[in-house]
């Protein structure tokens, strides 16, 4: 890179633009959507998609709900050709479904794209030409009246084509491709010049699209632009505003919503943001972002997940696991503190209420994602991951100091393996450290215990924890003091018991000893309590690993 990049690359000068009203503005209901997947994201394939592959994302996005779509570029290759003709021959698309055909402004371009949509019952027909001031130098060496023209005469022979052709009904939309690095008095013209000869009307509107084709500037900068072209436009009640940003900077979503502030009422795009280099603008962010304010986006991605296994076959591209709202990981925190604040938050909440669980910008279960993987756990978890796991995988919550005591048994396991402790690994560990603990306590029969092989009685039946560690106190000679004692019914209609015992030398009292807990679950109350004073009696007396020997100590 260079030291002084201004040598070689300058700022983008700033839009004058007195009073400008899109910062002061809020967005209150969906623009008009237009999926741009099968152009603009199938043009930027590595293999572009076989006819069938565009059926499939085709009927997928009439699913979603885009009444919109950018179907192709009929004249650039039979393939396009062809599927367009299917299309309209075995009538896919549906009656509330407008497709949308690309060219350039070329005669025999022209004439193939119209042939392409013989007999269809409505279409948009999209011209497109660059008008930057690069673009007229380097691409077509022409001037700006040239370029005007270029625009003025493609639209010429749409309007007659269609005229030819009033079976269908046309809309007309006019892309000057590069506007965002055009200068805006030119924009203007050569818009002004279009819409000049299609004379579209308050009931027969034209589509102006204009494209941030390379993103170039700060949305702020494209909002300015938007807005100007709002406020400067002939037409303006004739025309449909739109707006086409690309994402090479990163920020095409923002450039998007601020282009709505500023005046735009429909916005091109693809799914997940594909398209030519850094992508098109996301439209299911987008539509997700409309969502998490309250507006209903009119698309429907109540199954996420399914979308993008689509989307991803048919571009043979991933989905970025970070990516907004759809990624593998959105809804997913590994660190402690993410962990706590996101089980507190899912347990207040109410399902008829706003929702407001820290961490998660939406309820994931509104795109079709359970709440499995929210919370997944490594050695950057805390007791609050840990225990939310617990929760759903055996059915009860530990006592707050058996989590605290747990959690660090996991996040030495976690920290030793380097790799994360899947949920089952995590109950495994739980039963093994707290209900299965092993020791010389053991059951003889339904109603004695034996320690080192050796019986004596358990206590009359309906007998408390405290009668219990009494008499194993008794047993074995060491005092045994219950110091904390939990009950619960699990999802299962079991009886969980969690008890923390401490456990001293004969006669020792105070809170010498050591403390530690032991679990059990059981189809009763009494044999859950025994065996977790069993258990927990087991760990204190029983365990040899430094490791555990370490976990039994208080925080
Ligand atoms: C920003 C965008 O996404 S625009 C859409 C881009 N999409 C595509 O290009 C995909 C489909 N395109 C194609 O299949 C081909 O480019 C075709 C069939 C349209 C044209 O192919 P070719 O005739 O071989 O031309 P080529 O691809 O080299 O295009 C460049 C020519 O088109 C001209 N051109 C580019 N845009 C336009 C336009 N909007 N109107 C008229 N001419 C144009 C260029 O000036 C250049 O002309 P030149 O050869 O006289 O210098
Ligand atoms: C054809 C136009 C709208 C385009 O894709 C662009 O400018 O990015
Ligand atoms: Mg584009």
């Amino acid at each position: 890179m260079l030291k002084n990049p201004s040598t070689k690359y300058q700022p983008f000068p700033a839009v004058a633009l007195n009073g400008r009203r899109w910062p002061s503005r809020t967005i209150t209901q969906a623009p008009i959507w237009m999926s741009t997947d099968l152009r603009d994201g199938n043009q930027s394939l590595i293999d572009p998609m076989s006819i069938d592959t565009k059926i499939e994302f085709f009927e997928m996005l009439v699913r979603i709900g885009f009444k919109q779509i950018e179907v192709g570029f009929p004249s650039a290759s039979q393939t396009e050709f062809d599927f367009v003709r299917r299309l309209i021959e075995e009538n896919r698309i549906p009656d509330d479904v407008t497709i949308e055909v690309l060219t350039q402004s070329r005669a025999e371009l022209i004439e193939r794209t119209f042939e392409s949509l013989d007999g269809v019952p409505r279409a948009i027909v999209h011209l497109y030409n660059a008008i930057a001031p690069s673009f007229r130098k380097i691409v077509f060496g022409l001037g700006k009246d040239e370029v005007k023209a270029l625009a003025v005469e493609g639209t010429r022979l749409i309007k007659q084509m269609a005229a030819a052709r009033p079976q269908t009904e046309w809309t007309y939309q006019y892309s000057p491709e590069t506007f965002s690095m055009t200068e805006l008095g030119f924009a203007r013209e050569v818009c002004d010049a279009v819409a000049g000869v299609w004379q579209p009307t308050p009931a027969h509107k034209m589509i102006v699209n204009l494209p941030a084709t390379v993103e170039a500037a700060m949305p702020n900068v494209f909002a300015d632009q938007v807005e100007w072209m709002d406020r400067n436009m002939a037409f303006r009640d004739s025309i449909v505003l739109s707006v086409h940003p690309h994402n090479d900077r990163g920020t095409a979503v923002a450039a998007a919503e601020m282009a709505l502030l500023a005046g735009a009422d429909r916005i091109e795009g693809c799914l997940f943001g594909n398209g030519e280099r850094t992508g098109n603008v996301d439209l299911v962010t987008l539509a997700m972002n409309l969502y998490t304010q309250g507006i209903s986006p009119g698309l429907d991605f109540s199954d996420i997940d399914a979308v993008r296994r689509t989307v991803e076959r048919c571009n043979q591209l991933p989905v970025h696991p970070r990516h907004p709202y759809a990624g593998d990981l959105v809804f997913t925190a590994f660190s402690g503190s993410h962990q706590d604040a996101i089980r507190k938050g899912l347990a207040q909440q109410r399902a008829d209420a706003i929702w407001e669980v820290p961490y998660l910008p939406i309820d994931p279960a509104d795109v079709g994602r359970n709440y499995d993987a929210v919370i997944r756990v490594n050695s950057q978890s805390g007791k609050g991951g840990t225990t939310w796991l617990l929760e759903r995988g055996i059915g009860a919550t530990p006592p707050r100091r058996m989590q605290i005591e747990f959690s660090r048994i996991v996040q030495g396991v976690a920290d030793r393996s380097g790799v994360e402790v899947t949920p089952q690994g995590i109950c495994e560990l739980f039963r093994k450290t707290y209900f299965d603990a092993k020791g010389p306590l053991a059951r003889a029969t339904a109603d004695t215990l034996s320690c080192n092989g050796r019986s004596f009685p358990t206590p009359p039946a309906g007998a408390d924890a405290a009668q219990y560690a009494a008499s194993i106190a008794k047993a074995i000679g060491r005092s045994i003091v219950v110091v904390d004692i939990e009950e619960q019914r699990t999802a299962e209609g079991k009886v969980a018991v969690f008890v923390g015992v401490r456990i001293g030398a004969a006669g020792e009292v105070g809170q010498a000893g050591i403390h530690c807990y032991g679990a059990a679950i059981r189809e009763s109350k009494e044999m859950a309590v025994i065996d977790a004073v069993m258990a927990s009696v087991n760990r204190g007396i029983g365990v040899t690993a430094p490791d555990e020997q370490a976990a039994l100590e208080f925080a």
